[in-house]
């Protein structure tokens, strides 16, 4: 079966929708097809007995009947184009809907981890672009492919019953047109993919050069770029021409050894032109007709670029769906307590391994520092508190129960987050800050961002905390984003608390309400929170310093001090630094 025919019939059963109307649609469109050769045939038929082609006289010869079977097939084809069309379309687009809402229902199961590491607008356009395609593909491609098909084999199979002779020298050329038509979409498919690749990857560094432009310009970098830049386009030229010159190659031969067949047909009509059994209204009907059989042919060398386009994006899609999805439990009710334990952790990203060993407690309403140099593995740590992947073995629980056994969103109900990478969306500040906890007022929304420290800057906005932030909250600086994102934690009021770098990106004022806020927000709950400003940390309950995916060290300020390893060393480099810094605030 061909590859097309395989990933369609994919598409269908992910699909999950009945394909009956698309399968009536193309059977319409077979009928129509056939109702629009048909008059050819009846032509030759009627030419037959007709003076001066036949010695039958005029009385003799009947124009009514063939005229009453023209008008039936011209009414039929107009019908049966009109329902192919419709239940194509309609079984189409329903099926491409179903397709989609299967897509977007995988995407939303997907580990969160996925989303971080895959390209954001890679991702869309495989959700756009790819499954547009698709549509296409169902909605016209497929209909026009069977035509194309149909047809010549249709006026095949009646161009034997008229004159197997003549038939077969038209028809002669069509294995050795398939080959080359076979090659050529070989051809284009190998090339092809390189071609791709090289596309991708270029516009991938497009992107990367425009967002990092200003950095570039400012170190004198960009030629650089530019350098690598045009390399790629020359490797793009050089690609594409090799896929014109061997795949188009391909397609011009298979196009010539079509038409060649029209050639032969002549010979051979030449060669029987004393032959009383060729009469010339089956000369002529071939003559009419055989273009009518090459056309469909040759264009159909036409629609293998949107096939292979369909195909490359229906194996991106596939790849998309074949992605495992988190594993799901039953439980929705809350657990007993709210205690945190991981129990020998190990956890790797593809093959690099990233923490091993993890064991340690947060017993209830107590806070747990994580610590430890850059690339230690600390986000990568709290992200699996809120499964963002699963660990590759030993397990978490909260409240004494394996994180695995409740549903996402139940568990979900049970954290509060705030990441050092903050999502905001088209909407209002109050929209915002509510996705926090759904149904709160608009008082208990500015209650939170007030706690947070948002106050100082959106009172200086047009319409307050009703103005509109546009999309992804272009319009507000990194410190501003922080706060919003601890106002949605204060507002969740969550039992577990997930802070990584809270405070990261804001100013020392700032800094300092908001460590109160968090303080205040913490008090009574489970806190796990990633630091790097020891100076933030001092206070918690527990510390933990992680390094090389490790827990090297693990106590309380004091303790870890006392024990004068990696933490002391740290904490004397922070001193160090902030001592630095303020002598360099005196001076200026
Ligand atoms: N999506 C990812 N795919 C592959 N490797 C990753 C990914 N995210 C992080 N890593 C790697 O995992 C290791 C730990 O990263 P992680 O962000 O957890 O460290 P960290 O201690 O929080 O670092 P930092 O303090 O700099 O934020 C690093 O070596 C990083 O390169």
């Amino acid at each position: 079966m061909p590859e097309f025919v395989r990933a369609c019939l994919r598409v269908i059963r992910k699909s999950r929708r009945s394909p009956a109307k698309i399968y009536v649609g193309l059977l319409l469109r077979v009928a129509e097809r056939a109702f629009s050769i048909a008059p050819y045939f009846l032509a030759w038929y009627w030419l037959l007995d007709m003076p001066p082609f036949a010695a039958a006289t005029s009385d003799h010869f009947s124009w009514a009947v063939p005229a009453v079977i023209l008008v039936v097939l011209l009414l039929g084809q107009m019908a049966f184009s009109y329902f192919s069309q419709m239940n194509s379309f309609l079984g189409s687009y329903d099926l491409t809907l179903s397709y989609r809402e299967r897509l977007i229902d995988h995407l939303r199961q997907l580990p969160l981890g996925i989303f971080a590491r895959q390209r954001v607008g890679q991702l869309s356009s495989v959700m756009t672009d790819d499954v547009k395609r698709l549509e296409d593909v169902f909605t016209h491609l497929t209909a026009e492919l069977l035509a194309a098909v149909s047809v010549p084999v249709l006026f095949a199979i009646c161009l034997i019953w008229v004159d197997w002779r003549l038939a077969l020298a038209l028809l002669i050329t069509w294995p050795l047109a398939l080959f080359a038509l076979n090659a050529a979409n070989r051809i284009f498919l190998t090339l092809g993919r390189g071609k791709q690749l090289a596309v991708q990857e270029t516009s991938g560094l497009i992107v990367e050069f425009i967002s990092g432009l200003r950095t570039l310009r400012l170190f004198g970098r960009a030629h650089v770029w530019i350098g690598r830049l045009d390399q790629r386009f020359a490797q793009i030229r050089q690609v594409s021409m090799g896929a014109e010159a061997w795949g188009g190659g391909s397609v011009q031969a298979y196009r010539a050894v079509l038409e060649l067949g029209l050639l032969l047909l002549l010979l051979v009509a030449g060669w029987l032109a004393g032959d009383e059994d060729l009469t010339p209204a089956t000369w002529l009907l071939f003559v009419l007709v055989s273009y009518k059989v090459l056309d469909p042919l040759l264009d159909a060398a036409a629609y293998l670029v949107e096939l292979r386009a369909m195909l490359q994006g229906e194996a991106r899609l596939q790849r998309l769906l074949d992605t495992p999805v988190l594993r799901e439990g039953a439980r929705t009710e809350p657990p007993q307590h709210f205690s945190v334990a991981y129990r020998q952790v190990s956890f790797a990203y593809d093959s690099k391994l990233i923490l091993q060993d993890i064991d340690f407690e947060v017993p209830q309403g107590t806070v747990t520092a994580i610590v430890g140099p850059s690339g230690a593995g600390k986000s990568s740590l709290l992200h699996l508190l809120a499964r963002f992947d699963d660990p590759q073995s030993g397990t978490i629980y909260l409240g004494g129960t394996d994180l695995n056994a409740w549903r996402s969103d139940s568990l979900y109900r049970y954290f509060g987050f705030v990441f050092q990478d903050v999502q905001l969306f088209e909407g209002s500040i109050l929209d915002n800050v509510r996705i926090g906890r759904d149904g709160a007022s608009d008082r208990e929304v500015i209650d939170a961002c007030s706690r947070a420290g948002c106050d100082s800057f959106v009172q200086n906005l047009p319409e307050g905390y009703a103005t509109r932030i546009g999309e992804n909250g272009q319009q507000l600086s990194g410190g501003e984003r922080q706060r919003l994102s601890i106002a949605r934690a204060i507002l969740r009021d969550a039992p577990v608390l997930l802070l990584d770098e809270a405070t990261a990106s804001v100013d020392a004022q700032s800094q300092h309400d908001i460590e109160q806020a968090l303080a205040c927000l913490s008090e009574g709950k489970t806190v796990l929170m990633v630091a790097h400003r020891l100076n933030a940390v001092r206070h918690a309950d527990q510390i933990l310093v992680l390094d090389q995916g490790r827990v090297h060290e693990k106590g309380t300020h004091q303790e870890l001090l006392k024990h004068d390893g990696l933490y002391a060393e740290l904490w004397r480099r922070q001193e160090v630094e902030i001592h630095v810094e303020a002598c360099g605030d005196a001076t200026n």
